[in-house]
């Protein structure tokens, strides 16, 4: 009989958060960035909330971050969105299936905290704090292990990864290498016939703009009702659309089911961003709701359920191109056949240059030269923590 060989156990889970804007809650950049300029939205129908996201409270949250220490002083962090709500599950509710027990039992813990959320969780928020604490634990592996985390996950299935970027400058991204570029939609249903319009005819501009060999997508950002997003779709056929993505409130998987069905020929259907958990991505899979699935690696449960979730899509036939989630994306896509190209989401406030996703909280974040990237062997997620960033642990346990 083999005796299991004891790693370090987790002595200390912590939960930050962080003053500054920026870093793990991309949404919230200062006046002026594009990613809060007019952008169609569920509450696009009150029109005193129309104009800006950070208007009705897109950037409440905040930055989490979370902290796993072993007992021989090593810690594994990982940032994602929460801010102090998550930072009060991690602390209040999560730590005791964590603190004491081996630091590689990621399989076990997540079920546990998954399991011991259930009457209040699922989704949503506490999938946020659920994945802070697998992201840190997987970052805490590697460096145990001293490999990458994506060795840990099979090893790179390429040499590197392409990107797509999501931006305001579609035009802009094409100069800067990557291989297509996903605008966000302006205009939501409650603008009529002229929105309608201006919508398609942002996207002829832009494809005059880029030329014929870029692909084109649009973000509708959850705010579109099927009748709308069909005339939408079939309003920019022709224009070499590759996707619509998100049009609809995340719980419609009849609503996704019927668009998807609807769409012109070549143009896919995708969601996923705002999905938690295999079960739910199981429903936008088997009700036919997407060609391409698209969950963000900080909000859908960590890398221990994308792992899941990924291979059930793998048995659909579907491509996995993560929302966002930078690093933590970027580890888990070099490891896919089903992953040919990430999303890179361009942060500057004009959309002109590549800036790391979660400036300023991350040192060391990779970002794509020239639409590219090759990730280094770097312990862990191969990130650090900005000191320049304070941090603050309300909740200390
Ligand atoms: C640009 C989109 O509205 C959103 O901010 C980001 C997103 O949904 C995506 O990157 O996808
Ligand atoms: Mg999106």
């Amino acid at each position: 009989m083999t005796l299991r060989t004891h790693p370090p156990r987790i002595r200390h889970l912590r939960a930050y958060t962080v003053d500054a804007p920026g870093g793990g809650d991309y949404h919230d950049q200062p006046t002026g960035h594009w990613i809060d300029d007019q952008i169609a939205t569920p509450m696009a129908v009150y029109p005193e909330y129309r104009a800006s996201r950070q208007s009705f409270g897109l950037n409440v949250l905040g930055s989490l971050v979370v902290e796993a220490e072993a007992d021989d002083g090593t810690v594994g962090f990982a940032v994602t969105t929460g801010g102090e709500p998550a930072a009060w599950i991690v602390e209040r509710h999560l730590a005791r299936f964590v603190e004491s027990v081996p630091a590689t039992d990621l399989e076990r813990l997540w079920d546990q905290m998954f399991r011991a959320t259930l009457f209040y969780g699922r989704k949503g928020l506490v999938l946020n704090a659920i994945s802070g604490v697998d992201l840190a634990l997987w970052d805490l592996m590697g460096k145990l292990r001293g490999q990458p985390v994506y060795e840990l996950l099979g090893g790179p299935v390429r040499d590197e990864q392409v990107f797509y970027a999501t931006s305001a400058r579609p035009d802009l991204a094409e100069g800067m290498g990557f291989i297509g570029g996903k605008m966000p939609l302006q205009h939501a249903p409650v603008e009529g016939e002229a929105g309608l319009r201006a919508n398609i005819e942002q996207m002829r501009t832009m494809r005059e703009r880029v030329g014929d060999d870029f692909f084109l997508a649009y973000d509708c950002w959850m705010s579109l009702d099927v009748p709308y997003a069909l005339r939408l779709a079939h309003g920019l056929d022709g224009l070499g659309v590759r996707w619509v993505e998100e049009a609809l409130p995340p719980d419609d998987y009849w609503g996704y089911a019927e668009l998807r069905r609807g769409l012109p020929p070549g143009m896919l259907c995708t969601t996923g961003e705002h999905e938690a958990g295999r079960l739910g991505f199981r429903m936008l899979l088997e009700m036919g709701c997407a060609d391409i699935i698209q969950p963000d690696v900080g909000w859908c449960g960590g890398l221990t359920e994308l792992m899941k979730i990924s291979a059930l899509a793998d048995a659909h036939g579907k491509l996995v191109v993560p929302h966002g989630s930078s690093v933590y994306s970027y580890h888990f896509v070099i490891t896919r056949h089903n992953s040919p190209f990430a999303e890179f989401l361009m942060m500057a406030p004009d959309a002109d240059a590549v800036v790391p996703m979660f400036s300023p909280l991350l040192l060391d974040e990779p970002v794509p030269e020239n639409g590219r990237l090759t990730l280094p062997d770097t312990p862990g997620f191969g990130v650090r923590l900005n000191p320049e960033c304070a941090l603050r642990r309300p909740f200390a346990h």
